[in-house]
């Protein structure tokens, strides 16, 4: 939490890192480092209120060196079941020179000082070398064997700025532990930042040589290009326990939600093709990868979908795709061909049309094999009228009226906010059943007054629709694409009990 907040326009407030403190506790982190107490009053609140509520991870606070960072940090760790304070001072000659002004022995006895303060506050104490990655091996292991003899028992090895090679970094840790006297006394830690894209492999490498904490955060946040992605980290160690020498005690199966957590509270997305975490880390596209998925999972995937917290992998459909893929999900759709020829003409004309659209949904499916097209649905549900009311520090409420076969009926609801308050009131009326899968916004003309297109996917009984709306108002372009999917689906629906 610490380092993923050092994201420019990441910083979160003392109620967001509640909320990923409660999350990363379910996950079964061994530490949560929460923030640094001394840059802010607010940061020191934040930490503290974290202190409070967490029971199971231990909880850290950062501090440079000096006594008040230190005597801060401790003051916020206070209330934690298991406080940890961690302290760090840069090591590289760059560094101590430019930055520090001070000279390697200054450093060295600021580091001691700063272990032995902390150490009066409590027993659990980290200390890192920053720029560990372009410091001179000597001079680490001078001071490494310092903290660990003032107190020391987490020691840091920081690629600060993501410098070093996976191999290169796997031999520095295997040259301080089997070099630095006293090494058996602390855990080696890597803390890897992603500015070659290589702080996922640098930590695994540390691990690799005998590190056994590995400094992560959710979805790859932190300074510049990040730090090493907490998922990615926890499932390569996870997937490959015949080359490790060690696991992780992370419940994986939280590993989605608390991606999609710290997504939305830091407003950074996280891309389709992430690992783990993405939209498409278990889609397959392809029709020979479909094939192969169909036969047997295994073929194309090396972790199961649920292990990490998604409902189940997906076979998605376009261009690219087999007969085998088409083939299953028209059969989940009710469709059975009743001959060869019949599948033959249906996946050509669906290879035709993915030619032409980017992504082929269900209701086109159903458009292709069926003389009704679902985009051209009568509209049985009309939205008629509506009111939503967001206020600060109310729940916002909204109000909507629907014309159902000719009948008006009005509900009111609240929400987590406008949108799913008028997604609530549509449903007491409505009560479909479906479930939503997906919310986009996107605006279609510039400026405040722009229209927004909504993008609504519902699913019922294995099939998914997707309906739109636009206004220039995005509670109401909601309101109307989710009306519009009702549509598509009460269309859906009749078409099926009426056997076509
Ligand atoms: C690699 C990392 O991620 S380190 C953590 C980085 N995170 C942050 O910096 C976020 C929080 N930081 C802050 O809020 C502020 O920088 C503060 C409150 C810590 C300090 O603010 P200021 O007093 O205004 O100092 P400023 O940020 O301009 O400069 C940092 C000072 O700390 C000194 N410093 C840096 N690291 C250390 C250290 N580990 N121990 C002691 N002093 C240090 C610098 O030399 C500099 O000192 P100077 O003012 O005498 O030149
Ligand atoms: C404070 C230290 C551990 C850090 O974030 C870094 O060196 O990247
Ligand atoms: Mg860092």
């Amino acid at each position: 939490m610490r380092d993923g907040e050092q994201s420019p326009g990441a910083a979160m407030s003392r109620e967001d890192k509640l909320r990923i403190a409660r999350a990363l506790e379910r996950l079964k982190v061994d530490v949560i480092e929460a923030g640094f107490p001394a840059s802010s009053p607010g940061d020191f609140a934040s930490v503290k209120a974290v202190a409070e509520i967490v029971k199971d991870s231990r909880v850290c606070a950062l501090a440079r060196t000096g006594d008040a960072d230190i005597d801060r940090a401790a003051e916020a760790i206070k209330p934690a079941v298991a406080p940890r304070i961690h302290t760090f001072i840069a090591t590289s000659p760059l560094h101590m020179e430019k930055k520090l002004r001070m000279t390697p022995d200054q450093v060295v006895e600021a580091a001691v000082r700063a272990v032995k303060r902390a150490r009066q506050y409590t027993d659990d104490v980290e200390f890192s070398a920053e720029d560990a990655g372009r410091s001179e091996m000597e001079f680490l292991c001078r001071i490494f064997e310092a903290v660990i003899d003032a107190g020391a028992t987490t020691i840091n090895v920081p690629d600060t700025v993501g410098y070093n090679l996976p191999q290169q970094f796997g031999e520095k840790f295997r040259y301080l532990i089997e070099n630095i006297p006293n090494s058996d006394k602390a855990i080696f830690s890597a803390h890897c930042h992603n500015d070659l894209g290589l702080a996922v492999a640098n930590s695994l490498a540390a691990v690799m040589a005998g590190a056994r904490q590995v400094e992560c955060a959710v979805n790859g946040l932190g300074e510049r290009a990040g730090n090493a992605a907490l998922e990615e980290v926890v499932m390569a160690v996870r997937t490959r326990q015949d080359l490790f020498p060690c696991d992780v005690g992370v419940d994986t199966r939280h590993l989605l939600a608390c991606s999609k957590l710290v997504a939305a509270i830091t407003g950074f997305h996280v891309q389709p093709n992430k690992a783990i975490v993405g939209l498409n880390a278990f889609a397959h596209e392809s029709g020979i990868h479909q094939d192969g998925v169909l036969k047997s999972r295994e073929t194309y995937e090396i972790m199961r979908a649920q292990d990490v917290g998604w409902q189940d992998n997906r076979l998605t459909l376009g261009k690219l795709s087999g007969r085998n893929a088409f083939k299953q999900r028209m059969s989940s759709l009710g469709f059975e061909f009743a001959s060869q020829e019949e599948m033959a003409e249906a996946f050509r004309r669906f290879k035709e049309l993915a030619d032409k659209k980017r992504e082929i949904f269900d209701e086109d499916l159903m458009a292709l094999v069926t003389d009704m097209d679902l985009s051209q649905a009568n509209e049985r549900i009309k939205l008629v009228g509506m009111k939503a009311c967001a206020e600060i520090g109310e729940t916002p409420q909204a109000t909507v009226s629907l014309v159902i076969d000719g009948e008006e009926r009005s509900a009111t609801a609240e929400g987590d906010g406008s949108v799913d308050a008028t997604f609530k009131a549509i449903e007491a009326i409505v009560n479909s059943g479906a479930q939503l899968q997906l919310y986009s916004v996107q605006s279609i003309t510039s400026g405040t007054d722009a229209q927004g297109e909504v993008s609504v996917r519902l699913a019922r009984d294995g099939m998914a629709v997707n309906g739109s709306g636009s206004d220039t108002d995005i509670v109401i372009a909601s309101a109307k694409a989710y009306v519009n999917c009702l549509n598509l689906v009460l269309a859906a629906r009749a078409h099926a009990a009426a056997g076509v």
